[in-house]
């Protein structure tokens, strides 16, 4: 799929524009033959995101470097880079071997390293700085790092450090196994995954987006090629570069004005995702049993009010960043939202429009306004009414909540009003326990991976190569690290 790296509104482009190259990888590394891991399909060739004029973003305050994260406290990773912490003092790039590189981006590589000695393995991502300030990206890596230093959620990436030598900044990640949606998609039967499938990553996505809003950042590049794939088979948000910061105010919508308010099924938990009730516990699944109750059942058995279903609704947390507008030209062609090519200025509803996007091309294996070229799908994407294929055939309410987030009009698309709540409440959600939703089974979970196969020794002449990172002199050691490719 074509890609761009710089462009600009619709009203600012030149044909030149429209026609840009796809992104690709300069070169890739070639070590440890054998993998049990699926390679990013950005090494190759990707759909690059596309972004000018950051400059609104920059007056931002940047976030605390020193957030604690309470739900990595007993995490081995963790533990382990605490443990050289205190050992040596500081960690570095000569603390770890690196032994693959698992894809490129626009802005650095990621390798997938060891912490020396520890058996601890993390995804570490490294940009040259030198280059990125030609490029005029430093911005960029700097608003990454700070999103990444503020998050702690399960379907967000953890950093769990991030240093810098003469040429390179680098941040250490918690290593996915599974790859990305992108290529998960193109292993399924027909580039298509089930409604089912579809409806536990969209509602992880979900998930993970309220949060994001809930911190004022608008995540801005959801695509199939950014959710990875974790070892247990639930999902991580990644690559936070094209991200904007701004201020929310949370704000408590009454629950007595909530409970006049038709919600579409009452067993909805409706409070945000950072918040267990306990009335939505359901021991089990995080999908409710109904979902998977036969045909017969359902003729046989009138509904019972179950404890697990008597919801209350609660005070619902609204902390939608939707007031602000950024005029940054940012995101994916297929993905970028109407306001965004019009250049009208854009806030948090654009993560909505891209969830409806991402909903689509997981179930159709393609996305609904490509067009010939860069310059046709803009086109679409602005003037195109939404169709559907007529084949597979998916269910009213998948066509339905597809058509609330693919509203072109941002202050009439579904989760405007109400944020991320109002999707969940969606009945394409039907069954979904919020709060429980990381003990769901995933659709798919990746082959272990077994590290020892990968981390075979280092040729003398990558040897070589590592010599000439900027690696402290002092610290330098041999054996441990493998050529770096960049861009
Ligand atoms: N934690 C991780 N575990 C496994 N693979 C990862 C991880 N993080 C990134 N990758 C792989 O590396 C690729 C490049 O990473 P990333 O998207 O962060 O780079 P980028 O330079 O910011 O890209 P972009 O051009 O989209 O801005 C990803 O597509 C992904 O496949």
């Amino acid at each position: 799929m074509s890609s761009v790296k710089e462009t600009k509104p619709l009203d600012q482009m030149s044909s030149k524009d429209w026609s840009a190259p796809a992104t690709q990888c300069s070169s890739v590394l070639k070590v440890g033959e054998k993998t049990d891991f699926v390679e990013s399909g950005k090494s190759s060739m990707c759909r690059g995101s596309t972004s000018t004029d950051l400059s609104d973003e920059s007056s931002y305050s940047t976030l605390s470097s020193n957030i604690s994260k309470p739900h990595k406290s007993n995490d081995a990773q963790w533990e382990a880079i605490q443990a050289v912490r205190s050992r040596d003092g500081v960690v570095g790039l000569n603390h770890f071997r690196l032994l693959k590189r698992l894809g490129c981006g626009d802005i650095g590589s990621v390798y997938l390293c060891e912490l020396s000695g520890m058996k601890s393995y993390f995804a570490m991502k490294v940009m040259d700085k030198v280059s990125l300030e030609g490029r005029n990206k430093l911005l960029r890596v700097e608003t990454e790092r700070e999103i990444l230093q503020s998050l702690d959620h399960p379907f967000l990436p953890t950093l769990y450090t991030h240093f810098e030598t003469d040429k390179f900044s680098c941040l250490v990640m918690e290593f996915c196994p599974g790859g990305d949606l992108h290529m998960l998609r193109q292993r399924q039967p027909g580039k298509r995954f089930c409604e089912q499938a579809v409806k536990f990553y969209v509602a992880e996505i979900l998930l993970a987006m309220e949060y994001l809003h809930m911190l004022g950042i608008v995540y801005r590049d959801l695509k199939p090629e950014n959710v990875l794939v974790r070892e247990d088979g639930h999902i991580m948000l990644t690559d936070f570069d094209l991200s904007l910061r701004c201020s929310v105010n949370p704000t408590l919508v009454n629950s007595t004005n909530l409970t006049n308010q038709p919600l579409s099924n009452s067993s909805y938990c409706i409070q945000p995702s950072s918040c267990i009730q306990p009335s939505c516990v359901v021991p089990t699944s995080c999908f409710s049993p109904r979902l998977f109750r036969s045909k017969k059942d359902k003729k046989d058995k009138k509904p019972k009010p179950e404890v697990g279903n008597q919801v209350t609704p609660l005070p619902e947390l609204m902390a939608e960043p939707t007031g602000v507008r950024s005029m940054s030209f940012v995101g994916t062609h297929e993905y970028l939202a109407p306001e965004i090519i019009k250049n009208e200025g854009h806030g948090s509803a654009v993560d909505w429009w891209t969830l409806g996007i991402f909903l689509y091309e997981l179930l159709f294996g393609k996305t609904p306004f490509k067009g010939s070229n860069n310059r046709g799908t803009l086109m679409n994407v602005v003037g195109q009414s939404l169709r559907f294929p007529d084949s597979p055939v998916v269910s009213f309410a998948t066509r339905d909540l597809i058509r609330g987030l693919l509203v072109k009009e941002p202050k009439n698309r579904l989760a405007y009003k109400r944020g991320a709540t109002e999707i969940k409440q969606h009945p394409f959600f039907e069954g979904v326990n919020w709060a429980l939703i990381r003990c769901a089974s995933p659709p798919e979970i990746p082959k272990p991976v077994v590290y020892e196969r990968i981390a075979s020794p280092v040729t003398s002449v990558l040897e070589k190569k590592v010599a000439a990172l900027a690696i402290a002199p002092e610290k330098k050691e041999s054996g441990n690290y493998l050529e770096f490719d960049f861009f």
